[in-house]
């Protein structure tokens, strides 16, 4: 998917969120474990009931790793069913690799090639050769970890290095890099009071941005130095939408949670369109 196209759908749908997809056999409704792929069953029911409150879906392929074959195919199936069904969606692995530059070919090539996401998550801190693979994708974005929202984010990322923090050295020297139109950068909501320096320094490029909801961070504190005249944001929130039901009613439950945060997206993008 191109930038034209995603800024399109924001357009058209009034959102900006991004839904994660991270399953927990734990806090799936009960009745789902009964079925021959509970977490491609929860997922399915998930997106057709909030698709179009969406733009974007992000599995973190922790939660599917964690199950072993199965779980790796439950995200094989899920992102073929976005892929078939709604192809307008934006779609994220949200797997943050970055390793020497024939290992990064083979994670961009499994994540961007294979099961074909729109989009990795990738970490900085191996430098130029263990990203570039990545950028190499057509029509393919990279999103890398910038300054995240953990409480720990700034053990490093907030350090100090030829008197800025590394994390603008990290905004900066990334978009010297060969196809840096093809990158997207995460900034946590937690982190919201540096998003006036962040977009000085990326103006343009579209924010990933993890942490509103059970994290706590506020969509309106992000938005007021984040959004740009393309909007230039996806809001996620995982937990916080897909965990709202625990019973049979769990997808209206979760549209419901959908609901509210693409109404004051609506809000938000009329008042600064
Ligand atoms: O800085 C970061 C980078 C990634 N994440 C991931 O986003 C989701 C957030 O889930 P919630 O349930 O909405 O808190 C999860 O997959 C994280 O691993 C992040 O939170 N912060």
């Amino acid at each position: 998917m191109n930038r034209q196209e995603l800024i399109a759908q924001i357009q058209q749908k009034k959102s900006f969120l991004c839904i994660g997809l991270d399953i927990d056999l734990a806090k799936i409704p009960t009745h789902l474990l009964a079925e021959e792929d509970p977490i491609f069953e929860f997922n399915k029911q998930i997106i057709d009931a909030t698709h179009h409150l969406a733009v974007s879906y992000k599995p973190n392929t922790a939660f599917y790793e964690a199950y072993g074959i199965k779980g790796w195919q439950a995200l094989e199936k899920t992102i073929d069913y976005i892929n078939t069904n709604y192809p307008e969606l934006f779609t994220i692995a949200d797997a943050k690799r970055g390793d020497i530059g024939n290992t990064s070919t083979m994670y961009a090539k499994a994540f961007l090639e294979d099961l074909n996401f729109d989009s990795v998550t990738v970490a900085p801190y191996m430098g130029s050769d263990s990203v570039e693979p990545f950028l190499a994708f057509e029509n393919k974005n990279t999103i890398l970890l910038a300054l995240t929202s953990n409480k720990g984010g700034v053990d490093f990322q907030g350090l100090k290095t030829e008197n800025e923090e590394l994390y603008k050295k990290v905004l900066k020297t990334a978009l010297t890099w060969k196809n840096s139109e093809n990158l997207m950068f995460v900034v946590g909501a937690t982190k919201a009071e540096y998003f006036e320096d962040i977009r000085k320094i990326v103006p343009n490029h579209f924010l990933l941005v993890p942490g509103v909801g059970a994290q706590g961070g506020n969509l309106h504190d992000v938005c007021k130095y984040g959004l740009t005249k393309d909007c230039g944001l996806l809001i996620n929130s995982s937990r916080g939408i897909i965990y709202a039901g625990t019973n049979e009613n769990f997808a209206q439950e979760a549209q419901k949670e959908a609901l509210k945060l693409q109404q004051e997206m609506a809000t938000i993008l009329d008042s600064s369109w």
